[in-house]
């Protein structure tokens, strides 16, 4: 099919297994990788792959395996020595607080295991000689390179955040443009987000990225500024890049006021959130719980704004479902902290479910991260359930097993709608355990705010005297409370 339409840019994948990643997980999370590149518009057509103690200094890849990029791409598989004597002093130092800035919020995303001391890696690294098994090791996967025919591919993506001196050495290497994982994440993000809030999350994100990343164009990437003064350019991009990150945090800062007004507003409701890893099917439950319209794709990342409906038929007092942004692994520092506000959703809810795609084998490990990120947030003290999504496409026995292992856990297809029925109903029923009944007197003068009453609790009966209307209902305890208090006031 893909042949038939117009030529997408072709990809060469690059993952180092480091010790203690097991074959598995390694495969794993290259073919997630491949997934990544392909909702970004490439198509990966080749993985060079290399067993390593860590990753090269310098260039990610020992010396070998380099070479054998590069002959894909076409590049001369070496850094050219001449091009390392440029570097001016302002750049240096511009590079290096870019790579060590820990103390700053604004510092770009940290190098990772990747070079920890962030030197910008200019020389070539000497480390494939430090580890003289690693040329054996590449001997034996050498042959796990091959390539779809077709034209040569003019990208390398990289399993691995790379440093800004591992990416302009690569780019130097390859003869090509080299995107790491938390480039490709943040480029989907940017393409797919919708609203004012997340534009802005998502371009301090890519902001905060690109920065360190500057420099005058090499190997196809983009530049903005051309040719010209050199550092003085860069200084100058900098400072733009400074006032524009100001500029975003303070719009950023008055869109989530505003937010946080209407939370409070909801505060008394019953809220229920689906959280998950990315393409698990969140928004899938979402549209048939509530039937709203969220956009259901099978690409990552399709979702990165948290939308809240009211679970349809309404019930009373109503049940509010917020759809979110999902995890995945290595996702890097600055969009969980740009998604922080997003999750604020989850934190405030009373019931999470953890919505997992049960037909991905790698399911457990997604779960993993998905629990991380909110035990990060202080979400893991929220009551959860677990929810195996996409149980049509398992077969019998792997489900059985699957039941036996998790028996407190909902097993369903949100295309399925008994089996959406079923999870309304658990979801109702969790909120009917934590309700309370109580008496609630509504003196005549205030009768005309009786609908706050219908609309956070369920009014079981009612009844008239001489003070007012006498109604006995059910309902969380705090909005009981409230309510309470609100009409004796
Ligand atoms: N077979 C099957 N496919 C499903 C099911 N639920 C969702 N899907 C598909 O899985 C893909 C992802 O679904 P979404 O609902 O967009 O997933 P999400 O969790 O919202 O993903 P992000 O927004 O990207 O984090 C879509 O192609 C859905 O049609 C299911 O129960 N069975
Ligand atoms: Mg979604």
């Amino acid at each position: 099919m893909a042949k038939t339409l117009p030529e997408r840019p072709r990809a060469v994948l690059v993952g180092v297994q480091l010790p203690g990643v097991t074959d598995e997980a390694h495969a794993a999370d290259l073919a997630e990788l491949k997934r990544l590149v392909h909702t970004l518009g490439f198509d990966a057509v080749a993985t060079v792959s290399q067993r390593r103690q860590r990753l090269a200094t310098g260039t990610v890849l020992g010396s070998g395996k380099l070479k054998e990029l590069s002959e894909l791409t076409g590049g001369s598989g070496v850094i050219p020595s001449g091009a390392q004597g440029k570097t001016s002093k302002a750049r240096e130092k511009w590079e290096a607080e870019a790579d060590a800035e820990p103390e700053d919020p604004d510092a770009p995303v940290a190098p990772g295991d990747a070079d920890p001391n962030g030197s910008g890696a200019e020389p070539p690294d000497e480390d494939d000689d430090a580890f003289p098994d690693t040329d054996a090791e590449s001997d034996a996967d050498a042959e796990a390179t091959a390539v779809e025919p077709g034209p040569r591919p003019t990208v390398v993506v990289v399993d691995h955040e790379l440093s800004p001196g591992q990416l302009r050495n690569l780019e130097r290497a390859t003869g090509v443009q080299v995107l790491d994982r938390a480039g490709v994440i943040v480029d989907i993000f940017h393409r797919h987000a919708k609203s004012h809030e997340a534009r802005m999350q998502v371009e301090i994100a890519r902001l905060n990225y690109l920065a360190p990343r500057l420099r005058e164009s090499s190997g196809g990437s983009e530049r903005q500024q051309g040719r010209g003064s050199g550092d003085s350019a860069v200084e100058l991009d900098r400072r733009k890049i400074r006032d524009r990150l100001a500029e975003l945090r303070e719009g950023l800062a008055a869109i989530q006021k505003d937010q946080d007004h209407r939370r409070y507003a909801r505060r008394d409701q019953l809220r229920v959130a689906l959280v998950g890893y990315t393409n698990a099917g969140k928004s899938s439950l979402m549209r048939a719980l509530t039937g709203s319209t969220v956009l259901v794709a099978d690409q990552l990342f399709a979702t990165l704004d948290t939308t809240v409906r009211a679970m349809q038929p309404e019930t009373r007092p109503r049940i509010l479902v917020s759809d979110t942004v999902g995890f995945i692994q290595k996702l890097p520092h600055d969009l969980v902290a740009s998604f922080r506000s997003t999750l604020d959703e989850a934190l405030e809810a009373s019931l999470l479910l953890y919505v997992v795609d049960a037909s991905d084998p790698t399911w457990a490990a997604q779960l993993e991260v998905t629990r991380t990120v909110l035990r990060e947030i202080g979400a893991d003290v929220v009551p959860g359930k677990l929810l195996f999504n996409k149980v049509d496409r398992l077969d019998a026995a792997v489900q059985e097993a699957l039941r036996a292992e998790h028996p407190e856990a909902i097993f369903l297809s949100a295309h399925r709608p008994d089996d959406v029925a079923m999870l309304r109903r658990e979801v109702i029923a969790f909120f009917e355990a934590s309700m309370v009944e109580a008496d609630l007197v509504i003196p005549y003068a205030r009768q005309a705010r009786i609908g706050e009453v219908y609309e956070h609790t369920t009014v079981v009966s009612q009844a008239y005297d001489e003070t007012g209307s006498r109604l006995r209902v059910r309902g969380l305890p705090g909005a009981i409370a409230r309510l309470t208090r609100s009409f004796q006031e």
